[in-house]
This record gives structure tokens, sequence and C-alpha cells, in this order.
């Protein structure tokens, strides 16, 4: 364990951080929360930038060692505090297939959400169609990916799983249809009722409501 408390600067909402939660709750690592309010620009003082230059949430502090990037911190708990490998399997070939959906989630599944909602969420934008439908596609390698596997990267529920349950359960509260998705669907339910014993309620699913507040003012 941590010798003091790691410190983690987030706002509740914000899905990278919702998903370094969330991979804490199940080490059952207690994290010193910082919130840091990018609407008021708390992540563009001078302290915040010494220590994380790109100006993102997720920042962690693990006694002086600082992170950023979600998926590097979620990956980094679970190897320094982790009982187990089981959300992180040390095997190589295990440890390949996380990576690719963990890469597959930032470069195409969440970045997709992203260049769908943002617009929508923040700038007041009509939904765009075209976007919607690369969003989708990306959707649909993940359904394949879940093809005779319970969790995204196989048998078990891994780190992977627990970035991407933040893009569903986020679409989830948009009203987002993705029951064409069957094996996400499945999958969708199967790893709540993992999650849930962890606070997946009060973190995941009231962080995604926070987001559907903004798409409801629309
Ligand atoms: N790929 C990064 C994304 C982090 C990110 O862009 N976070 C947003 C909030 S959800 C943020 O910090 N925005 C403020 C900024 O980039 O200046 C991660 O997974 O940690």
């Amino acid at each position: 364990m941590p010798v003091q408390p790691i410190k983690l600067y987030y706002l509740p909402p914000s899905p990278p951080c919702r998903a370094v939660m969330m991979t804490a709750r199940v080490l059952e690592l207690d994290l010193h929360l910082i919130t840091t309010n990018i609407m008021n620009g708390e992540h563009m003082t001078p302290e915040y930038l010494k220590m994380n230059p790109q100006h993102t949430i997720p920042t962690m502090d693990d006694n002086g060692f600082i992170l950023w990037e979600s998926r590097a911190i979620q990956t980094y708990l679970v190897n320094a505090y982790g009982k187990d490998d089981s959300l992180y399997p040390k095997n190589p070939r295990q440890r390949a297939i996380i990576d690719q959906r963990l890469n597959f989630d930032l470069g195409t599944l969440y970045l997709r959400y992203l260049n769908l909602y943002t617009p929508i969420l923040f700038r007041g934008e009509a939904y765009d169609q075209e976007k919607a439908d690369k969003f989708d596609e990306a959707l649909g390698w993940l359904n394949t990916f879940l093809d005779g596997r319970p969790f995204v990267a196989g048998e078990n529920m891994t780190v992977a799983d627990i970035t991407i349950v933040v893009t569903i359960t986020n679409i989830d509260a948009f009203g987002y249809d993705f029951s064409s998705h069957e094996n996400i669907a499945k999958w969708f339910e199967r790893t709540k009722k993992m999650l849930e014993p962890y606070g997946y309620d009060e973190i995941d699913v009231t962080g995604a409501k926070m987001l559907a507040s903004f798409l409801k003012k629309e």
C-alpha cells in the first residue's frame, strides 16, 4: 500500500477519471480525491501545469510519482498495488490483448464517441449522422471482439472492461440504442453486475447522468 493515500486530481463526470476511480475501487485502494474544475480553469494554474503540462484530468500523484493518461494510471495501479494480476495479467499474450483493447478504446471507440458527443454536449451542435455512423462502426468492432468471450479481453474482467464500460454507460445515459450490438448489450449487464459492489452506480452512473444533463439542456 502507498505511504500516503494516492492523490487523484479529478472531476466526477469526467469519463477517464471515472475509469481510474473504478479501478482503484476494485483494487480496494483509497484515493485522496482532489476536485479540479476544468470549467473554471483549475487545470491551468502554474502549480497544475508544473505537475502536468498537458493540463488533463485525471492526474495521479503517488507520493511524488506523477502520472496522467487514465489507462496508464489504471495499469500502474494494478502493477503497483494489485493483490494479484487478474485485472492486468502479466502473461505476455493476455496482456497484449488487453493493451490492444485499451489502445482501441483510446484511439478509436472513445475517440469516435468524443467526435460525436463533444459538439452536442458542450457546443450545442446538432447530431451528426456521419459521426454517429463512425461511432457505430467502432461499436460493431467491439461487438465482434466479444464473440464467444464474456469480457472484452477474454474470460475475466480486466482494466479494459473498466475503461470501455465508462463509454457504454455514457451512451446508455444518453439514450443511444445499442441493442442491435447484442454481445455489447449482454456484456454491459455482466460488467455492471461485476462492478456494482465497488460503487459503479455512485461513480459511473452518477457521472454519466451529469453528462446527460448537458444533453437535455440543448
Ligand atoms: N486520454 C486522456 C484524456 C484526458 C482528458 O482529455 N480529460 C479531459 C476531461 S474528461 C480534460 O482534462 N480536459 C481539459 C484539457 O484537456 O485541458 C486520459 O484518458 O486521461
